[in-house]
């Protein structure tokens, strides 16, 4: 696993947009590039950064492919909190994207068993996912994976916990009661299967969840740790996320990448 440790929130986002165009500009062929997304509020940085990359001219998503990594159920896609909603907003409608080249699942499917299956074929239809973006819940939960779920599932219903509900209420009036209960949500097998696995981990609030994947084991009650057994797992983090480490740790980790190339340079 690498883990790439940034001063700050803007400089992990620069970096893990810079990563993201670079992995797009060297694919190569005629399959798409197929990029698996996150909702919420760490990646929007990146979206940012990757708006700006595309309006420059730098990226282009003509040959992209995306599936989204979670759907909440209850609520349709027109909601205000819904992840398609989210995705429009927050980054499709910025960039040079084919409508039809994104993927969400369904939260409104009536058949959801047969909706996550669906999903299941189609990102083996299109090859598999060349890499997988994530955020982390503050346990450590990988999109709807919370913890105890298995570390070989596959896209599925899952239950949120009473956690996650409040976590997420800051979207829903502060008001838990207004968050949905359930969601459909790709599994922990489902993003190890990628070719490449990107988590950007941000904040305080982000540091036990941290711990727990970079220096203990694997564990399904910290679904997040099973990206140490992914052949190319990178986490970027801000300096912020990483008070819960060992000074070993950090500084292991910035002695091994401080030779890397950033990739944000390539764009200067
Ligand atoms: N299902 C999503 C996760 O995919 C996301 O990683 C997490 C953290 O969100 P944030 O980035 O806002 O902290 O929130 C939700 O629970």
């Amino acid at each position: 696993m690498r883990l790439i440790i940034e001063p700050d929130y803007q400089q992990a986002s620069a970096w893990t947009a810079s990563y993201i165009a670079q992995k797009i500009n060297q694919h190569k062929g005629d399959k798409p590039f197929v990029l698996g997304l996150p909702t919420g509020s760490s990646p929007l940085g990146t979206y940012k950064e990757l708006i700006r990359l595309n309006k420059e001219g730098k990226v282009s998503f003509q040959n992209v492919v995306t599936f989204n990594m979670d759907e909440y159920r209850e609520i349709p896609r027109e909601h205000p909190q819904s992840y398609y909603t989210f995705m429009w907003d927050n980054f499709f409608s910025h960039i040079d994207i084919k409508p039809e080249n994104t993927n969400l699942l369904d939260g409104q499917a009536e058949n959801a068993e047969a909706e996550c299956q669906r999903y299941e074929n189609k990102i083996k239809e299109m090859g598999g996912i060349d890499l997988f973006m994530g955020g982390i819940g503050p346990d450590g939960h990988l999109a709807f994976n919370e913890p105890a779920s298995s570390l070989s599932s596959r896209t599925r219903v899952k239950t949120l916990t009473y956690d996650t509900i409040l976590a997420n209420s800051r979207f829903f009036d502060n008001d838990p009661n207004k968050v949905p209960k359930t969601a459909l949500t790709v599994g922990v097998g489902t993003v190890l299967d990628s070719k490449e696995v990107l988590i950007i981990v941000n904040g305080h609030n982000k540091a036990r969840a941290l711990q727990h994947a970079v220096e203990e084991g694997v564990n399904h009650m910290w679904t997040i740790s099973a990206l140490q057994m992914h052949p190319k797992g990178v986490i970027v983090c801000d300096e912020a996320a990483t008070y819960e480490l060992k000074v070993g740790t950090y500084n292991y980790f910035k002695d091994i990448e401080k030779d890397n190339l950033a990739p944000e340079s390539l764009w200067k």
